[in-house]
């Protein structure tokens, strides 16, 4: 029997929610995205479809019966719900006004996970009447092809939901990564990593964007893709290890705020992909080229890596 909650509540409609919902529909579950502004029903009902297209492409668990409704009534949102997702901005007073109202109008049974990016669980629950229920479930983006979930308990979740949780995400084949709460969870502490220092080598003048983004893609990126970096270390020798990483950690940056060039294009209005211009400029048409050309990638990138075995 499948793991999967025959109904689940999407809360928050933005960059994650829908991609979540159309995930966990595709396995069979009926799904409602719930979101407190029409606009984003509006905008996650349109865009349904291509996420569809991109489930279909990666061949993603399907099941009949599945479904996402989409709407702004939250009682409607979590009549007989299971299992709810809470993907709200990044605030913890907002969440947890939001953990407020979804008490209030499901019973006790009734897990709630939350996909934030690294606010504790632990600080989180304190606002709970049943704290136990609340477990932390970090999706990656776009979580409709990304299928790596990190699985994260707080001092007072209910040890049994870990294993719950887990097996729930093996039911849409995605592979459960069941952590430690700490801040940033694994994930972003590696990705983190890495980004302090390719941020330091840009502002350092070592190398341009363009070559950064060569070296990384095929230098580790390539490589990382089919060996952890567990297995990397054993590839490489230990040895090799201790003897490059005796000269070069302390050489590598340490820095603990962002760095100022960053703060610079942000006061400039420079913030990415949303505003036409961040660490590249884009002329009319380069987003939605650069947005398809990225989600083609990971979508050929996952069909051949699931071909091959976990090293
Ligand atoms: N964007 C990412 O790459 C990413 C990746 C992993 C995890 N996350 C985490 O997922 C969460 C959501 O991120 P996002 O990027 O989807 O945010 P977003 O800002 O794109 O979307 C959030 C949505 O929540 C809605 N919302 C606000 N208040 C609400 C309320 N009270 N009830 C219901 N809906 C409400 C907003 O209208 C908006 O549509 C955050 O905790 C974020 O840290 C984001
Ligand atoms: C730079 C960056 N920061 C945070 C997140 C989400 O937690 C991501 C992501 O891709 O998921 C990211 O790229």
């Amino acid at each position: 029997m499948s793991s999967l909650p025959t109904v689940a509540t999407v809360i928050g409609s933005g960059t994650m929610g829908p991609g979540i919902a159309a995930t966990l529909a595709r396995a069979g579950s009926t799904v409602r995205l719930y979101d407190i502004s029409e606009d984003a029903i509006a905008r996650a009902e349109a865009a349904y479809g291509v996420v569809q297209g991109v489930l279909e492409a990666v061949d993603s668990p399907s099941a009949p019966g599945g479904s996402v409704t989409f709407g702004t009534d939250l009682d409607a949102a979590l009549a007989g719900t299971e299992l709810i997702i809470e993907a709200v901005p990044e605030k913890l007073e907002l969440k947890q006004k939001v953990f407020a109202d979804l008490e209030a109008r499901v019973g006790d049974d009734v897990i709630i996970a939350t996909n934030t990016s690294g606010i504790p669980i632990s600080t989180m629950a304190k606002s709970l009447t049943v704290p136990g229920r609340l477990i932390g479930m970090h999706w990656s983006n776009p979580p409709h092809l990304i299928p790596m979930i990190e699985i994260i308990p707080g001092e007072a979740t209910d040890p049994t939901l870990v294993d719950k949780l887990a097996e729930i995400v093996k039911a849409f084949n995605y592979v459960p990564v069941i952590e430690k709460e700490i801040p940033g969870f694994v994930e972003n502490r590696v990705l983190y990593a890495i980004l302090r220092e390719c941020m330091a080598l840009l502002e350092e003048g070592i190398v341009t964007p363009e070559g950064l983004d060569a070296a990384v893609k095929w230098g580790i990126g390539y490589k990382l893709s089919v060996v952890g970096p567990t297995r990397l270390l054993d590839m490489a020798g230990l040895d090799i290890y201790q003897a490059v990483s005796s000269y070069l950690n302390k050489d590598l940056d340490n820095s603990t705020d962002t760095p100022q060039f960053i703060k610079d294009k942000i006061a400039a209005g420079e913030l990415g992909f949303k505003s036409g211009a961040g660490m590249y400029e884009y002329g009319e048409g380069d987003v939605d080229a650069k947005r398809k050309e990225i989600i083609t990638g990971l979508i050929a990138a996952r069909k051949t890596l699931s071909t091959i075995p976990n090293v």
